[in-house]
């Protein structure tokens, strides 16, 4: 655990003593991991004669396929399963979630062995042998246990459902039938959808935006900050009128224009606005001419899918504009055939040409040139290969990941685009792999894995094809794009991707409301807020038209502010929080925060961090100086619900400034920070 110092968080805030003893266990959900090996002897006489088990399965594909294209399958972790899925049901903890939802125990362990053999057979019918064979495979015991642990449970409610009360009536609340009724207002009118749809860089997003720009009042909704705050300038620079909504940031458009020139509603007199927001922050409630929902594909997203399923059941537009791939035309078609609302779809080609390279760069930066974009994919990677492109190519590079606040990203982002800049090359993360328009014309994959927090895995397709897709944007790079890769072996990946089409996308993300979490919390008046977010895991249904989003975030979030016994009124408010559960000081800040929420203790942001003294020196102070801009962020995102709580937001505002500006300093200053032996940081 960092000590911090009273360098830069003032000493006598109260939080540093707390923050120094609050245990943060990061382990929890990902501490099983695959160890033991069997010999295939072995493997073969536990499986069962199912042909879907072939061990050539459980290697990573050479090809990509549409079923799965990137787990690095143990052969190890299946031929175990059985006793992998018994250890972990029998855990103590898992009971306790079933004793939560009144659970008889002789019930829960007397049919265990029976629930197990039946699932290895293929005939439990809300789980699959394939499901489960992968979440064991990708996360362990632990993450196959979120699969498991309903399945087992709605099987006793369906073997016993005398005895099974309680989690039947659970079950009720958290029900995905109907999801799309939740949205009466919108359901109350027939919409127009129009779904453009192509490869990246062939004019979707540009015929969307025009008809926003000629609408009375429209809502644009972005997958990044990035990109919101790119059609929020882009609204102002034509002289609409604007609002912003990110997670993080807020602007009206009284502060950048004269109020009395601005066309207003005849009705209510209110001034006729653009609305960009981030997708998680659209607005349902407002009536709207036109809407425009970016990258509708990202529907499937395991984490933020649910985002975009909201979006599109809850807009309330006489017109609603879908960018995206091809893939989402099935998802949004099915959805659509329950609101009832009307569907054109448009298809576009791609603008201007994209060109794999013949040869990758055979591992060697000096190849790299003026206009080239290498991306990889962890912060301490951004640093490293920036360092060594300067020094081999002597040119400067700018850089993008996603920690770093999007005001310094957009900086960057000119740095690189001014053809006047020193700033010749950019170095960045998938960070620019959606939307934003950038000058490049090279896509250099550093690598075409990716660390998930767990493993490393293979780019998906889509991934591989949005982010070649930021070269040669038509309008912006007068040349065509180009796309290699540094490891010439990588090279026949993104070929292969570029070229394959993606699998058609058939369920949509969703995730727990603030009606159900309402409706829980006050069944379960004694409950905590983790019990709350299990008791929505445990109890949900399986369905062919949604998928629950990925809650471990959620379970260790709720975990570690049940330390801080939240007012269950606060519940929604810090599911949706922008909260980054990997980042340590982030975390303890969030509890502090919830501390202040429970003792409705007032709180000066001002009081607790400062900017440090000096300038950045290591990429340690640079990291912790954007953890606590993400703090500030989470407490800016706090005063819009708790405004007396979560005070002074002018003095906020400055604070945020002041650590941009020194952010902005260690960057420009990157090529000689110098890391402190704790690799953590990184
Ligand atoms: N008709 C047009 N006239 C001028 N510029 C255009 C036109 N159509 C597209 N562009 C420009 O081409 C670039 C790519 O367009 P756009 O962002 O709409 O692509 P997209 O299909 O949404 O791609 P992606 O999915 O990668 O975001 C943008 O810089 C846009 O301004």
């Amino acid at each position: 655990m960092f000590q911090l110092r009273s360098l830069i968080v003032k000493s006598r805030a109260p939080f540093v003593a707390n923050l120094r003893v609050l245990p943060i266990s990061t382990d929890i959900y990902f501490r099983a991991t695959i160890t033991r090996s069997r010999s295939s002897t072995a493997y073969k006489k536990q499986t069962p004669s199912n042909k879907k088990w072939k061990p050539s399965e459980f290697h990573i594909p050479n090809k990509f396929s549409t079923k799965d294209e990137n787990a690095k399958y143990s052969y190890e972790a299946v031929s175990d399963f059985r006793d992998k899925l018994l250890y972990s049901l029998k855990d103590n903890e898992m009971y306790e979630r079933a004793k939560f939802l009144s659970v008889p125990h002789s019930l829960y362990f007397s049919e265990l062995q029976n629930f197990i053999k039946l699932a290895s057979q293929d005939k439990i019918d809300s789980i699959s042998i394939d499901t489960i064979r992968d979440s064991l495979t990708r996360g362990g015991e632990a993450e196959a246990s979120l699969l498991t642990m309903p399945a087992y449970l709605h099987y006793l409610a369906k073997e016993f459902p005398d005895r099974m009360t309680k989690f039947l009536t659970t079950k009720s609340f958290v029900s995905t039938e109907n999801v799309h009724l939740v949205y009466l207002n919108a359901r109350a009118m027939r919409r127009k959808i129009i779904m453009h749809v192509g490869p990246t860089n062939s004019g979707k997003t540009y015929s969307a935006l025009k008809r926003l720009e000629e609408s009375f009042n429209g809502i644009y909704c972005s997958p990044l900050r990035l990109l919101a705050h790119e059609i929020y300038n882009k609204m102002l620079s034509i002289g609409r009128p604007c609002r912003l909504i990110t997670g993080e940031d807020r602007r009206e458009p009284d502060e950048h224009e004269n109020l009395d020139e601005i066309p207003r509603d005849s009705k209510n007199n209110k001034i006729n606005t653009i609305l960009s927001c981030t997708i998680e922050m659209v607005n349902c409630s407002s009536l709207f001419e036109v809407g425009v929902i970016d990258e509708i594909q990202m529907i499937q997203d395991s984490q933020r899918g649910w985002a975009w399923t909201n979006a599109l059941l809850g807009i309330r537009a006489k017109e609603l504009h879908l960018c995206g791939e091809e893939t989402a035309i099935p998802i949004v078609q099915k959805l659509l055939s329950l609101t009832g609302d009307s569907i054109e779809i448009r298809r576009y080609d791609r603008l201007n040409e994209l060109t794999v390279e013949e040869t990758g760069l055979d591992g060697d930066w000096s190849k790299v040139k003026e206009g080239d974009c290498v991306v990889t994919f962890s912060r301490k990677n951004i640093f490293k290969v920036a360092k060594e492109i300067e020094l081999a190519s002597g040119m400067k590079c700018a850089l993008i990941y996603g920690q770093l606040p999007p005001e310094n990203r957009i900086i960057q982002a000119n740095l690189f685009n001014d053809p006047n800049s020193e700033y010749k090359v950019l170095v960045a993360s998938d960070a620019i792999g959606m939307g934003i328009n950038l000058k490049i014309k090279r896509i250099i994959f550093e690598s075409v894995y990716k660390f998930d927090g767990r493993l490393e895995r293979r780019l998906t397709l889509s991934q591989i094809k949005q982010i070649s897709g930021r070269a040669g944007r038509y309008g912006i790079s007068k040349v065509l794009g180009l796309v290699t890769t540094f490891n010439n072996s990588h090279l026949d990946t993104v070929k292969e991707a570029l070229d394959m089409k993606a699998g058609a996308i058939q369920r949509a993300g969703i995730f727990p409301s603030g009606r159900q979490i309402y409706k829980l919390a006050h069944a379960f008046p004694n409950a905590s807020f983790s019990q709350i977010v299990y008791s929505i895991i445990d109890t949900y249904s399986p369905s062919d038209l949604y998928f629950l989003s990925n809650t471990s975030h959620l379970i260790q979030l709720s975990k570690h502010l049940d330390q801080f016994k939240l007012p269950k009124s606060s519940y929604y408010t810090m599911m949706c929080a922008p909260i980054n559960h990997r980042n340590d000081f982030v975390l303890k800040m969030a509890g502090y925060f919830a501390n202040s929420i429970n003792n409705s203790t007032p709180l000066d942001i001002c009081e607790i961090i400062e900017v440090p003294k000096g300038s950045i020196r290591t990429f340690e102070t640079l990291l912790l100086v954007e953890s606590m801009h993400r703090s500030l962020i989470l407490f800016i995102w706090l005063h819009y619900y708790y405004p007396s709580i979560f005070w002074n937001l002018e003095g906020a505002l400055e604070l945020k400034l002041s650590l941009e500006n020194f952010i902005q300093s260690g960057m420009a200053n990157h090529k000689s920070l110098k890391a402190i032996e704790k690799k953590r940081f990184m």
